[in-house]
């Protein structure tokens, strides 16, 4: 019934679309090469509330590829057409860059990695796609109907039967907040989707009853008991070309951040934003000492430098958001502390470089702490972290060793998938606590913080009696995250709640995932169990093997039709299969894949040798790096007296404390030292 209509008449040629699309490029580029720089003033100086940013290569990518979608829809729906028409090679936005492939170091935005490929990882790069996009018309609108004809069940619906309010608060016995909060850290470290932006650059508010075709607000359902609300604002993310050849295939997205586990979070995702947080001089990054409003100094130790956003509970008095290599630095406090936690440690290894190495120049000791954090990071990533998620250690089975990795890759883009993104390594939001404890260096136990009253907001940062954010980084080790495969009630029903105008509003993190994986295309839920799994499901029994009885029946009261289940929504509801592994079945294959990909097709990965990586480290130097650990980095920065030897998992039995004396500088630094 969705048969395309064919286009016969000579206003629709392809001939005819073809060149007003070349003439409208035409129109576009000269206008953008006069207003680019307002534009880029104003998309980085919005703080995004919602977590969603734009980039000005981005908004240019936007333009382009929305050009040619919608010059593609004017003249017909069908889907084939969109791949007749063609961008002229001077209008593609994936232009090559001139690398220095010698150079020891990474670049800023992860362009220049991959040889043959230099924008591979890159940042304002496509995501790639496990399997083929399913958007309704083929190749641009959100999925919005089920296989038997109707509409798909409403995000919220969904949500709160794939997560129901009694299931809330089950803690996971071992591991520890701060493994959930570490993935937030990850995660900005290598993923960022672009938003649609109107022409300004300023990104589209998508209001109730916004008719714009890149809006798609939720109507929200009546009665509903946990949030009452007109509805929820929703934007699509931002199109671009799936390749860098502008093959206009399909709407693709756009990640504003390099790929690569490369501290880009840490030190900036552009060249910019990398000097705004530099001091030039002895290798150090900028730092600051909150005061409080008596003008006392909060805690011990350097914080992060302040941003011009304010992120305070009330008007009076203002406190300003912390500032990091990207733009959700301030979404809760304790993602703060980890981002403390690494500006630290640069500036302690700087310290001990420069100490070591006096002829040194500022730039010098900058990259080489840089090279070393990054390695540091990669480790405790794939070393500590990773191998959680399902128990295995199949991608880090080296580390243990002295010995180089000689996996490397250069066949291997390592640019994420969409199905990761958006879906997949989602899979943290539901180990997120709705009540943050906090704990003094004596162990004394604070008040606990609601979840939204830590969100783009510094208050306690600057509580001088609670140590600030010590006392919330110590909540992190101390406190378990929740299990896998439900929400709390914050995220579910208070993220980003505000009142405008008397009008009161806030997001559904698990609905918006849902509705997100809609707008990007994401195939159903089944076909990601065909591909991890090899089972074909047809009907809902089928599923036994994955999914418990009660929760296939959620499924059954949601969806029509067992292919309609959205990934988002099945892969969450699939049991563990161990009570010790961090994500269920589906979710884990396609982040393990994703991890191999990024380690593999990196060239500057930390274990790889001199014939791959220009700035590999000596075998010394890399026996040393392997020492590291969380919790070596914490004592190394934070002042505690103990601590678990594995801050991923709570102090146990089987993971007992260890005095942090024991632990402080693993890393033997007088092996960085001589000629470079
Ligand atoms: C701590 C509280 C957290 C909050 C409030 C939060 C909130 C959000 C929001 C609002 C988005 C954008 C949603 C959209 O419009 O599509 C998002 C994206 C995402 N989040 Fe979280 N998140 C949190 C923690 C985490 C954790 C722990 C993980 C993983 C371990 C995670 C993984 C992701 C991923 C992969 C995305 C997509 C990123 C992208 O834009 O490319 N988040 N999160
Ligand atoms: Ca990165």
């Amino acid at each position: 019934k969705c048969r395309p209509r064919r286009t016969t008449t000579k206003k629709n040629s392809l001939a005819e679309r073809q060149e007003k699309l070349n003439s409208d490029l035409q129109t576009l580029f000269a206008r953008n090469r006069t207003r680019l720089p307002r534009n880029a003033k104003k998309i980085r100086s919005k703080m995004q509330s919602n977590m969603r940013q734009s980039s000005t290569d981005a908004f240019f990518i936007n333009q382009i590829t929305s050009l040619a979608i919608k010059t593609a829809l004017n003249s017909t729906t069908a889907r084939s057409t969109a791949t007749d028409l063609s961008i002229d090679s001077q209008y593609c936005p994936f232009t090559d860059v001139t690398c220095d492939f010698t150079s020891k170091y990474r670049s800023a935005n992860g362009s220049c990695n991959n040889e043959k490929n230099p924008l591979y990882g890159a940042a304002n790069t496509p995501y790639q796609r496990v399997l083929p996009v399913a958007y309704q018309d083929g190749f641009n609108s959100a999925r919005s109907l089920s296989v038997t004809g109707s509409d798909l069940p409403h995000p919220r619906t969904a949500s709160l039967k794939v997560s129901p309010p009694p299931d809330r608060g089950v803690h996971e016995n071992t591991a520890s907040h701060i493994y959930a909060i570490f993935g937030q850290f990850l995660i900005h470290d290598i993923s960022g989707t672009s938003a649609t932006t109107d022409s300004d650059g300023v990104e589209l508010d998508c209001p109730c009853g916004s008719t714009d075709s890149d809006c798609l607000p939720l109507e929200w359902p009546q009665n509903d008991l946990f949030l009452d609300q007109e509805c929820m604002k929703f934007t699509r993310s931002s199109a671009s070309f799936p390749d860098f050849d502008c093959n206009l295939s399909y709407r693709e997205q756009l990640n504003l951040l390099s790929s690569f586990i490369d501290g880009s979070g840490i030190y900036g995702i552009d060249q910019d934003r990398a000097d705004e947080l530099r001091t030039f001089s002895g290798g150090l990054l900028a730092t600051s000492e909150p005061l409080n409003t008596n003008n006392v100094q909060v805690t011990s130790g350097d914080y992060l430098p302040l941003s011009s956003d304010t992120c305070s509970s009330s008007s009076d008095p203002t406190y300003n958001c912390f500032l990091a290599g990207e733009y959700r630095t301030s979404e809760n406090l304790g993602l703060v502390s980890i981002h403390t936690l690494f500006l630290r440690e640069h500036n302690r290894i700087a310290g001990k470089l420069a100490t070591n190495n006096p002829t040194w120049t500022d730039e010098e000791l900058y990259q080489e702490t840089r090279r070393i954090v990054i390695a540091l990071l990669q480790h405790i990533v794939y070393n500590e972290w990773v191998p959680m998620i399902n128990g295995s250690r199949d991608i880090s089975p080296d580390l243990d060793t002295t010995q180089y990795f000689t996996g490397y890759d250069s066949s291997i883009n390592p640019a994420l998938t969409n199905e990761f993104s958006t879906a997949a390594f989602r899979f943290g939001h539901s180990l997120i606590r709705d009540k943050f404890n906090r704990y003094k260096t004596d162990d004394t136990r604070l008040a606990f913080i609601n979840f939204t009253d830590l969100e783009f907001k510094s208050d306690y940062a600057y509580d001088i009696r609670g140590e600030g954010i010590f006392s919330i980084f110590k909540g992190l080790m101390n406190d378990n995250c929740w299990k896998f495969g439900s929400f709390g009630d914050q995220l579910q029903n208070s993220l980003f709640a505000q009142t405008t105008n008397g009008v009161f509003s806030a997001h559904d993190l698990l609905a918006t995932n849902i509705h997100r994986g809609r707008d990007h295309g994401l195939r159903p839920y089944i076909d990601y169990v065909n591909y991890c799994h090899g089972i074909v499901v047809s009907e809902i029994n089928d599923l036994r093997d994955l999914i418990g009885p009660t929760r296939r029946n959620a499924l059954v009261s949601i969806y029509e039709d067992v292919a309609d289940i959205d990934l988002y929504a099945g892969a969450l509801l699939e049991k563990k299969d161990s009570d010790s592994y961090l994500a269920a079945p589906t979710f884990s294959c396609l982040i393990m894949e994703q991890f191999a990909n990024l380690k593999k097709g990196d060239r500057f990965y930390y274990e790889n040798d001199p014939s791959v990586n220009p700035g590999a480290f000596t075998l010394e130097q890399l026996t040393e790096i392997k020492k590291i650990t969380m919790a070596g980095l914490i004592c190394n920065n934070y002042e505690i007296a103990e601590l678990a030897g594995n801050v991923f998992y709570t102090p146990s039995d089987s993971n007992p404390s260890v005095d942090c004396s024991t632990l402080k500088e693993q890393v033997d630094l007088s092996k960085w030292t001589g000629e470079l």
